[in-house]
């Protein structure tokens, strides 16, 4: 028995925050804001896993009206949801994913993102996908207001 789930999350681009994407922090003069590490694309993983067995979204789990997420690494949540996973039945087969980001590049570190993911999943990282656009300097993402991710992620019944 198979499951599907999708996600999507954006957070402000502003300076003064660190820039932590699939728990690597970049160097960058902006960074993302938000209530924990504001790991956008960790976060749109986290909402396909939760997606994909009907069991809410990450602010369900993690409200930010919490201080105990404040700050908090991403991927501490999304080892979380994958142990609500594991309680559930299911494991996690793969993951695909969209960074939406006009700058930086994030090519360089795509692979230490996967390899995080991965980790925390406790699947191979043949399994995580990564991949990154650019919107072609359009719309929020494009004027550098944001930076956007989605995901998919598809799980089996253990
Ligand atoms: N923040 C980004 C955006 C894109 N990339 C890589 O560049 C390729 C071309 O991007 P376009 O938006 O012009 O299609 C893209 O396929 C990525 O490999 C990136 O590393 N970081
Ligand atoms: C992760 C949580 C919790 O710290 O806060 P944020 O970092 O603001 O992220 P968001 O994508 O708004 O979703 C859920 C939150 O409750």
């Amino acid at each position: 028995m198979y499951r599907i789930g999708i996600g999507y999350d954006v957070h402000r681009l502003e300076e003064g925050y660190r820039l932590v994407i699939g728990g690597v922090e970049i160097p960058y003069p902006k960074g993302l804001k938000g209530h924990s590490d504001a790991d956008v694309l960790v976060h749109a993983i986290c909402d396909a896993i939760l997606g994909a067995l009907s069991l809410g979204d990450i602010g369900e789990h993690f409200p930010d009206s919490d201080d105990r997420f404040r700050g908090i690494s991403s991927l501490i949540l999304l080892k979380e949801v994958n142990r609500i996973v594991n309680e559930n039945g299911y494991r996690v087969v793969n993951v695909d994913s969209t960074v939406v980001a006009q700058r930086p590049k994030l090519s360089p570190y795509k692979e230490e993102m996967r390899k995080n993911i991965s980790e925390v999943l406790g699947i191979s990282i043949n399994s995580v996908s990564v991949k990154a656009t650019t919107t072609e300097g359009l719309g929020f993402e494009g004027r550098e207001e944001g930076i956007s991710a989605q995901a998919v992620a598809l799980l089996k019944k253990l």
